[in-house]
């Protein structure tokens, strides 16, 4: 799917023309162009009861196509260019992908003033609701449910970033952009802010998109954007996942600290039951939450360069599993664990 401009959005005829194409090329990436009619209708109107949730772009619906479908219907709050620009990036890169662990795009809609983005709804929300939303107190995410959602969002993510084409840099890695379907696999979502990287080019300078606590040292400060800054950023989802921390913290006083200065002291006295949210109650593997810390403070390291790719990370996420800790290759990180 290539769209030529913006304005392609607003004009029928161009529309069914992307669409004509998109169904001759793209069969393996079935996306449709929806009628207002037919999501108005899904959503009873985009009634109240129907909103799942708010976010920056807009609000979110539940709805039922009339083929039985369910979706998730997210609909532009207001059209300004920085919105629309938005939903444009957010479809023409959903529509180009496809895979396991990143949440499927359905379709859209655009005419008037309306922009709507039609998602698969996943019925098990995100992981910010079970980390640290409404769902928190239910403790639905035991640790085997933590592992595979840790590895699949590292694979959805790794998929981005070596098997797109091109590579696709997401820029805003965080739970509430790991939704959760039916079996909690995890769907990585929201590619609103996402880049596409030319063959060769290492990386880019753009303005800071993101959010706050998930963001890499070098791409807040210098807006310098490489698959490694969403490397960072999914170190900080791992140590949040292992410990239902939240990347930055307020202390009393008012003082800040984010996760991974909560973490290294922790890490350096070998102090990991420390570490494991409580809500597990002691039911985890040590051994695995281990390796898991251990890959995240390799993530986060301060230098772009001495992150590890995202294939290395579900290599070693997938390896870390029932691998005893002496065999594991990149614990080089000194730990109070090791004396
Ligand atoms: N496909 C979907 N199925 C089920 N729930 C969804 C789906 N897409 C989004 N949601 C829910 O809708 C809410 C709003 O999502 P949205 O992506 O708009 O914002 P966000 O990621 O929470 O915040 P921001 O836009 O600031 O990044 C979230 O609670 C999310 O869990």
């Amino acid at each position: 799917m290539q769209f030529k401009c913006f304005s392609c959005f607003l004009c029928e005829k161009e529309q069914s023309e992307i669409q004509n194409a998109n169904n001759k090329k793209n069969r393996d990436y079935p996306w449709e162009i929806y009628t207002l009619k037919e999501l108005l209708r899904a959503t009873n109107n985009f009634h109240q009861d129907n909103k799942i949730g708010e976010g920056g772009f807009g609000s979110v619906y539940w709805g039922r196509t009339s083929k039985g479908i369910e979706i998730a219907v997210k609909r532009l709050k207001t059209m300004t260019a920085k919105a629309e620009m938005e939903f444009a990036v957010e479809v023409e890169v959903l529509g180009r992908v496809r895979h396991k662990n990143l949440l499927g795009l359905r379709g859209f809609y655009a005419g008037g003033d309306e922009r709507l983005i039609v998602y698969d709804y996943m019925p098990n929300h995100s992981l910010l609701t079970h980390l640290h939303g409404q769902l928190a107190t239910d403790c639905l995410l035991d640790w085997p449910r933590r592992m595979t959602i840790a590895i699949g969002a590292a694979e959805g993510l790794g998929y981005l970033h070596h098997e797109a084409n091109p590579h696709i840099i997401h820029r805003d890695i965080k739970a509430s952009n790991v939704l959760l379907g039916t079996e909690f696999e995890a769907k990585v979502a929201d590619f609103g802010f996402a880049k596409l990287i030319p063959e060769g080019v290492s990386h880019l300078t753009t303005r800071v998109k993101g959010t706050l606590g998930y963001l890499a040292p070098e791409y807040a400060m210098w807006g310098k954007v490489s698959g490694s800054c969403d490397v960072y950023s999914f170190g900080i989802l791992l140590l949040e996942i292992l410990s239902a921390k939240k990347p930055i913290e307020k202390l009393p006083g008012g003082v800040k600290r984010d996760i991974v200065q909560w973490v290294t002291p922790h890490v350096q006295k070998g102090n990991f039951l420390h570490i494991a949210d409580p809500k597990l109650k002691g039911h985890f593997d040590l051994e695995q939450l281990k390796s898991v810390v251990m890959i995240a403070m390799r993530c986060t390291d301060n230098s772009p360069e001495k992150r590890p790719s995202m294939a290395e990370v579900v290599e070693w996420l997938k390896g870390g599993m029932g691998r005893r800790k002496k065999e594991i290759p990149y614990l080089s990180y000194k730990t109070g664990d090791d004396k």
